[in-house]
């Protein structure tokens, strides 16, 4: 109960403003719905033994005295009325309050993303892409739906059971007194034995599901090799298992949900006969049927209170982890939003005309080794400079540096004369970053060039340009629909050449000041490579072109060779130049026929 209640004023921390208001009027008008049902409910338990027993009856507080059978009869149509009028409130009220909850939900998983696209480059590389799909997605649902909402219904059963009790109370308080003793106990025991454990599995149902999701999503990702190397049995064995502790634990925790309210309904019929001796022993017979009507239609409401009362206890308490991971992301994306806000704003200098590395430095968190050792180099704008060396030699990591992904330990990097850190934000809207293999999203082909998920955002001309420099816009032409037609789901619809010259083109719509291409061609065939060598080879002069290759042709015209060797620059020239200077490059060149 504790643990909720921090949970849900942190949680108010992060909502919109007006949210402890909103929660708190919702708080009270379920109240006062209780009070329209405990009145209807109080009234007929109070009216319930005299109408049966044909005796007259003065009504406490109001002090009207009923005796004839309209009287009653205007009684019930009362009852009636609060009962209809207490479900249309409840209903407006409803309707209200889902609006507002779908609300805060958007909220919530607009901080998250924010919180995750603005976390630094490290710390997403250590995150399991599927975890965060799952954290934006269900994370964010289960923390409204499981948490704040049953929260939020929480006042107004325990309102209805305190007002039941203080109608008990008014009318018998031995009876009262002895229902709180009977219903305590059992509370308190379901809480021992069931809740607990409802608790556990429903933790244990999201820890599993999470689990299996992952599994799933990992090996859609490896179908081919899985059906290939007739994996398949193995890959259905291991979800399964995994599948299965989910699901156990979805069973317990639904077989635990239904216990209380049969339990407690069970329960009724001894707090009936404990009611009944008691009004025995007050008052004989009369006592009894009277201590009985009242006991039944005020345990009748005090049963279902108590049920859901458990029942909300056992969903925050299974759904308060996803809430507290939410808040803990979002919390933690604060200060990257922060520093967003308050770093790296500044325009680019005016004619800049280089890019220079000075003795940068970054090491892996958790590594031993830096990946990147001191590097120095100028890049002049308009130029094209090769990085090469052997695998795992630094080059995409220092890719990532340039890109402003990752931020060097030690050592700064400078367009022109300003820290790479103070113009960022303008740096990465001038760069181009073609990857080893381009991510398409099942679109047009015109929205994944311009990396827009709306057409209103898209320059017609510009994408047809970008193709064309691709070498892909005959392609896209010739096929249904133009710059319009659906590339299917990953690009599967294309080559994997021709998704990787969309990529490409995609780095080439912004106009980009710095192209990166890493291992970008190396799946192209070697005619395609050469066209699309060529064409970017053109923009040289007008645009900056980074290349990470193996393959020593596609990099051979670069103005300047960069070779790499464990993270150090250790030569760089013109690539004769470094043949020249480095004998395992030369090796590698002589290889490819080169030299
Ligand atoms: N996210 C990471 N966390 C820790 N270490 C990493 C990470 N990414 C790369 N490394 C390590 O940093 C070093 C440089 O890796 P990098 O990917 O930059 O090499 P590379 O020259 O681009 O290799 P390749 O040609 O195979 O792509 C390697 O030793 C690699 O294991």
């Amino acid at each position: 109960m504790l643990a909720l209640w921090r949970t849900v004023r942190q949680l108010m921390t992060v909502l919109p403003a007006g949210t402890r208001r909103f929660i708190a009027t919702f708080a009270v008008l379920q109240s006062l719905l209780a009070v329209l049902d405990v009145a209807a409910i109080g009234l007929l338990a109070i009216v319930l033994a005299p109408m049966l027993t044909g005796q007259e009856l003065t009504l406490p507080v109001v002090g009207i005295t009923l005796g004839e059978p309209q009287d009653f009869g205007v009684v019930l149509l009362i009852v009636g009325s609060l009962i209809v009028l207490k479900s249309v409130l409840a209903i407006s009220l409803q309707w209200w309050a889902t609006r507002r909850f779908a609300r805060f939900e958007q909220v919530l998983g607009a901080r998250l993303l924010a919180a995750t696209f603005k976390a630094p480059w490290t710390e997403r590389l250590s995150r399991n892409s599927t975890d965060i799909i799952r954290s934006t997605d269900v994370g964010v649902g289960s923390t409204v739906a499981g948490v704040l909402i049953p929260f939020c219904q929480l006042s107004g059963e325990v309102f209805t059971f305190v007002a039941v009790l203080a109608v008990l109370l008014v009318a018998q308080p031995a009876l009262a007194t002895a229902t709180i003793i009977y219903f305590g106990i059992v509370a308190f025991l379901l809480y021992r034995v069931v809740l607990r454990r409802a608790v556990r599995a429903g933790q244990d149902n999201r820890k599993f599901s999470a689990r299996a999701m992952r599994l799933v999503s990992e090996m859609v990702h490896s179908l081919k090799e899985v059906t290939l190397r007739d994996k398949s049995q193995e890959v259905a064995d291991t979800v399964l298992k995994v599948r299965r502790r989910a699901s156990l634990a979805r069973a317990n925790q639904n077989f635990l949900g239904v216990i209380p309210r049969y339990v407690l309904e069970a329960a009724l019929v001894g707090g009936l006969i404990i009611g009944g001796l008691i009004g025995y022993l007050q008052d004989g017979v009369t006592g009894a049927v009277t201590a009985i009507a009242l006991f039944g239609v005020a345990g009748f409401r005090l049963v279902p209170s108590l049920t859901r009362f458990q029942t909300i206890m056992g969903q925050t308490g299974a759904n308060m982890p996803f809430a507290e991971q939410v808040l803990e992301e979002i919390e933690r994306g604060k200060e990257y939003v922060d520093a967003e806000l308050t770093g790296g704003n500044e325009p680019l200098p005016g004619g800049a005309r280089t890019l220079r590395l000075d003795r940068v430095t970054f090491t892996y968190p958790g590594a031993s080794t830096p990946a990147v050792k001191d590097v120095s180099l100028t890049l002049p704008f308009g130029h094209t400079l090769a990085l090469v060396g052997a695998s795992g030699s630094g080059k995409s990591t220092l890719v990532d540096l340039i890109l402003g992904l990752l931020h060097p330990d030690s050592g700064q990097i400078y367009v022109e004369d300003r820290p790479l850190p103070d113009v960022l934000k303008a740096w990465r809207s001038r760069v181009g970053y073609v990857p080893q293999e381009v991510t398409l999203f099942d679109a047009t082909v015109a929205r994944n060039v311009a990396l827009a998920w709306d057409d209103a955002n898209i320059d017609e001309d510009q994408v047809r340009r970008a193709l064309d420099r691709a070498q892909l816009l005959d392609v896209v032409e010739s096929r249904p629909d133009g710059i319009h037609g659906k590339v299917g789901e990953r690009g599967l619809q294309l080559s994997g050449g021709q998704r990787q010259r969309l990529g490409v083109a995609r780095a080439l719509y912004t106009d980009p000041l710095v192209l990166v291409m890493d291992e970008a061609t190396s799946a192209l065939d070697t005619s395609t490579e050469a066209a699309v060598t060529s064409a970017i080879r053109e923009l040289s002069g007008e645009v900056s072109v980074i290349v990470v290759a193996h393959r020593l042709a596609t990099i051979r015209h670069s103005e300047q060779v960069c070779f790499m060797r464990e993270g150090e620059l250790v030569a760089s020239g013109t690539f004769a130049e470094v043949v020249a200077a480095q004998p395992d490059f030369a090796t590698q060149a002589a290889l490819a026929g080169l030299t």
